[in-house]
């Protein structure tokens, strides 16, 4: 068997392929944008159709550019953007209303009504998770409520929900798998991580029938197989996880105590806490890290919904840059003496506050800010919001190791000023490694250990290798200073 893996990493703002070969080198890429939608203030929608068409030919692509015929592929990995949730007609596989994207806010007051009911501990208890819009479980209770009898015929069985991962599973093996794996599963709110089954109360509370969900299984198992129609073979697909769990496993942070954030168009930071569900005291998130032979890894998650997106913003929105490369050289430009600030909070605030209803704000202006300031706050801003994150966590976590490095990833790692500063405001060595498609890389080995052509956990870990150690600069004082100011704005914004 060739040891050639396909990894479709199914994205926020775009969908890409990418074709491993058997010594896990990047042989061949396929990657397309889809549209965004934004119907309503706070909402974000995707077209599921499109997403699947953008996946197609990424896959075409990819092939293409590796020069492989699907016939030599060993296996597929799947790795999607988490939350966002699509319901489908099972007789058809037709869409019945656009995906609902996890930065979706709409279902905010559903989430204040729920937890004025006090609801929040009976969800946290079992999900690890918090009363947010973010999660799919208000989402998809939104979709059965608005779309003309939809829950109707949800009980009737006759719509299938899933993340993203199901819905493509369910397209490219042709309507014959409906499934799903432990860490997407561990993100809808419905899910009791602890004993790894969808939770009868919660769905009863969300109203959703059970008819409706996929099975649930490990991150490394059979998921079916591709309809040889699209792709000229057979494959069988063979590991799935949520993006950010596949970064964790591609970054190799196997042992408890190994964290890594990934910068894209948010940013995520997960702490491998082994076999102990540990639960947060500083409103991170208990979630499925992965599970493989039936044995669950857990972590504990911060999440940020604005990373790259502030970069964007700077691009597209006031457009000071063209490029996002150009982020980094032109806060490098910023004048020292000006202590300006960005709190990100576009869509709300995520970890550690979960402030739905806040919204961003700039502090410290003077006559003389001007583009470069704006371009280092940006990023700043992303630095200061991590170290949050890593203080939630040392105080959370009890365990050994959680003093270690920073493993990063993601399109903004690529900015050396923004890691560099990274290091410096976390006060803490930063560690980038040479393959920056963690995310698929991921979810090629949950496929390629599982198809027999790929290494097993220990050695795939020792293969882990690094490109820059970003070690802190900054004096001590300057960081306190810049953290003290950090932190003011973030109160002043809270809303
Ligand atoms: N050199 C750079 N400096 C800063 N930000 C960057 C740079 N290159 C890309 N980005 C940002 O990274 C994000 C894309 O990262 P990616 O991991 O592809 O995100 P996603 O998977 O969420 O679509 C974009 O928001 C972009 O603005
Ligand atoms: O598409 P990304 O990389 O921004 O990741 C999105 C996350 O999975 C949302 O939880």
């Amino acid at each position: 068997m060739s040891g050639y893996i396909l990894a479709i990493d199914q994205g926020t703002t775009s969908s890409r392929a990418i074709v491993f070969d058997g010594d896990m080198r990047i042989a061949g890429v396929g990657q397309k944008e889809f549209t965004q939608f934004y119907p309503q203030s706070g909402w974000v929608e995707h077209d599921p159709e499109e997403i699947w068409e953008t996946v197609v030919w990424s896959v075409k692509q990819a092939l293409k550019d590796a020069g492989v015929e699907a016939s030599a592929i060993s296996g597929i990995g799947i790795t999607n953007q988490r939350e966002t949730v699509v319901v489908w007609e099972r007789e058809s596989g037709k869409p019945v209303h656009n995906a609902i994207v996890w930065q979706d806010r709409r279902t905010s007051s559903y989430c204040d009504k729920l937890k004025h009911q006090d609801l929040e501990e009976t969800f946290t208890a079992k999900t690890g998770l918090l009363l947010d819009p973010y999660f799919s479980g208000t989402k998809l209770s939104w979709m059965l409520s608005d779309v003309e009898g939809a829950r109707a015929r949800a009980e009737r069985g006759e719509l299938c929900f899933g993340t993203v991962d199901s819905f493509l599973i369910w397209r490219l093996t042709g309507g014959k798998s409906f499934v799903t794996d432990a860490t997407n599963a561990s993100r809808t709110l419905m899910f009791n991580i602890g004993t790894q089954e969808w939770d009868a109360e919660l769905l009863q509370i969300l109203e959703i029938p059970a008819e409706m969900l996929p099975e649930v299984k490990d991150c490394a198992a059979d998921f079916g197989i591709t309809d040889k129609s699209l792709f000229g073979a057979e494959i069988p697909i063979l590991g799935v996880a949520g993006d950010q769990q596949a970064a964790t496993i591609g970054q190799a942070c196997f042992e408890p105590g190994m964290l890594k954030s990934t910068y894209g168009t948010g940013c995520f930071a997960l702490l491998n806490t082994g076999e102990d569900m540990v639960r947060s005291e500083n409103r991170l998130l208990t979630t499925v890290a992965y599970r493989m032979d039936g044995k669950v890894t857990y972590a504990l998650e911060g999440s940020i919904f604005i990373a790259g997106a502030a970069v964007q913003w700077l691009r597209d929105g006031i457009k000071v840059i063209k490029k996002a490369e150009q982020s980094g050289d032109l806060a490098a430009e910023a004048d020292p003496t000006q202590d300006v600030y960005l709190v990100p909070a576009f869509t709300g605030l995520g970890a550690p506050h979960w402030d739905a209803d806040a919204r961003a704000a700039i502090y410290g202006m003077t006559r003389n800010t001007g583009p470069a300031e704006f371009a280092r706050a940006a990023l700043e801003a992303v630095c200061y919001q991590t170290r949050d994150l890593l203080e939630a966590m040392h105080k959370d976590w009890k365990g050994s190791g959680a003093d270690t490095v920073l493993r990063v990833d993601g399109g903004m790692v690529a900015s050396d000023w923004t890691m560099q500063r990274l290091a410096d405001i976390l006060d803490a060595p930063v560690d980038r490694p040479t393959i920056l498609e963690t995310t698929a890389l991921g979810a090629a080995w949950l496929a390629g250990q599982r198809a027999g052509v790929w290494p097993k956990q220990k050695d795939f870990a020792k293969a882990w290798a690094l490109d820059t150690e970003f070690k802190p600069k900054m004096d001590a004082e300057t960081r306190d200073a810049k953290l003290k100011g950090w932190r003011d704005a973030v109160r002043r914004t809270l809303s």
